[in-house]
């Protein structure tokens, strides 16, 4: 059998528990495999980059760098974070492009290459991850690596005509190309690909998942959408009925309903939408007013990125509007948490929910949306209020899809699924869950893994 080995910016080191679908559903994968994770260790050297860490858990071997400031800077918040992140989420006009920063995302890339390729051995299947590290492929190859080597894009494929807009596309996005697999969440990307590979790439798509790439090399490519643990999900929920930070959430409530948000702190996620979207419901449903309370946890999010602040003010700022316009003195109509809460605890908020508002104006997939569905009580579900524009979307049909800019709509869906009727409730939950049943994490890897090793 062949070694697992996985490689992301972001590793959930034992211990750690931060916000990030990432993380949580590549920790989920390596605990039935085991193998290696090899990642940057979370950690900023005041000297220089490179120090390598480890340490095993279980079957895990966990080896990781640390960055130095400058390079963590440039690398992190700098290319990946302020011209890719943005550019991936259709947002040219926040992608912030410079030389300086992309020199610093291909050091750290050839750091990355040089520290891992004498760890590695003809047999493994390596499997990276994400836009952080998309030139690493390459440069393995020019280390001599020879094994299979699988990409996987967690975040949206945009317009090609988008894509074009960052200098040095083609160089980037051709060396895609010494993979043997590029893996994409949903269909929509993976056809987005094959276009920017016709019209950009100077390839062509010899049949759907087929190419032939600029360099006349055979390119295998797919759509595999992530899920989660929902057998693990649903059970950590069903025993969440006792712990203490969940009953001091339900006695809170005083028998109102409760709607949830849950999301990085994130300008993808849509929140400044959504709080709109909430304000539109109380306006337009008079009859519903203080009969629900309307929680959003949003930890914070690369906090040292400028639009990440700027967004965080205008939260602050419009959470506190909507409860100074609208609250009582004995109901407060939102409730804005920026603290991360771990899983045991968040199952339990999501099954006291009667709503679960998921809006992204762009997302890759939104693992909340898919643990918020796994997390509810089959007597007495909850419904997804969930945007056309999340991956989840293409799988989750029971939800009340949304468009998250259209704020009278979500407005609507917000009290239609508070009034929606039990037994509608329950339709809609089963075919979501029964869908989630089938296409778990497990599902997602032994997919991708499969496709790798054809490849
Ligand atoms: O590592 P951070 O900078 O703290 O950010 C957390 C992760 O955010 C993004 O997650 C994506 O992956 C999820 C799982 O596939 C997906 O459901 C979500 O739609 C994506 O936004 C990012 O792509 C990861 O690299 C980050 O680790
Ligand atoms: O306080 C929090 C907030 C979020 N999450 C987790 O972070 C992940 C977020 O993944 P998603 O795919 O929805 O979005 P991302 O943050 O990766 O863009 C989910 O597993 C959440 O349960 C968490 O553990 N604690």
């Amino acid at each position: 059998m062949s070694r697992l080995v996985i490689v992301s910016n972001r590793v959930a080191l034992p211990g750690e528990s931060r916000a990030g679908g990432l993380a949580v559903a590549l920790h989920a994968a390596l605990e039935e495999t085991g193998g290696m994770w090899f990642g940057w260790s979370g950690r900023i050297d005041p000297d220089r980059s490179g120090n390598v860490r480890e340490q095993t858990e279980g079957d895990i071997r966990y080896v990781t760098l640390d960055l130095s400031q400058q390079d963590h800077d440039h690398y992190y918040n700098g290319f990946a974070n302020r011209t890719l992140w943005p550019l991936l989420h259709f947002r040219v006009d926040l992608a912030d492009y410079n030389r300086e920063t992309y020199a610093g995302y291909r050091r750290v890339n050839a750091l990355f290459a040089e520290k891992l390729a004498p760890l590695l051995r003809d047999n493994d299947l390596v499997w990276i991850h994400d836009y952080h590290l998309i030139p690493l492929a390459v440069l393995l190859r020019e280390h001599g690596v020879r094994c299979k080597l699988g990409f996987f894009l967690h975040v949206p494929m945009p317009s090609s005509d988008l894509l074009a807009a960052l200098p040095q596309h083609g160089r980037l996005f051709e060396g895609l190309s010494a993979h043997d697999l590029v893996g994409f969440q949903t269909g929509r990307d993976l056809e987005r690909f094959q276009d920017y590979v016709r019209l950009f790439g100077r390839g062509r798509v010899i049949e759907s998942g087929v190419l032939e790439t600029g360099g006349g090399r055979l390119l295998h490519a797919g759509a595999f959408p992530i899920s989660i643990d929902t057998g693990h999900i649903a059970h950590l929920a069903s025993q969440s009925v006792g712990k203490a930070s969940v009953k001091r959430l339900a006695d809170s409530l005083s028998g109102r309903s409760l709607a949830i948000g849950v999301d990085r702190l994130d300008y993808s996620k849509g929140l400044p939408e959504r709080f709109r979207a909430f304000e539109r419901y109380l306006e337009r449903h008079p009859g519903q007013l203080g009969r629900m309370t309307y929680l959003q946890i949003a930890p914070v999010s690369r906090g040292d990125v400028a639009e990440y602040r700027v967004l965080r003010n205008e939260l602050e700022r419009l959470a506190g509007h909507i409860n100074g316009a609208h609250a009582d003195p004995d109901w407060t109509p939102m409730r804005y948490v920026n603290r991360n809460y771990p899983h045991a605890s968040l199952t339990g908020f999501y099954r006291l929910a009667r709503v679960g508002l998921v809006t992204p104006l762009r997302d890759g997939m939104n693992l909340v949306a898919k643990e918020f569905v796994a997390a509810q009580d089959p007597d007495d579900p909850g419904v997804l209020v969930l945007s056309t524009f999340a991956g989840a979307a293409r799988e989750l049909e029971g939800a009340l899809i949304v468009n998250p800019y259209d704020l009278d709509g979500v407005a609507d869906a917000i009290a239609q699924a508070m009034d929606m009727p039990l037994a509608e409730r329950r339709e809609r939950w089963q075919g979501m869950m029964s869908h989630l049943q089938r296409h778990d994490i497990a599902a997602w890897r032994r997919s991708y893994l499969k496709a790798l090793r054809a490849a």
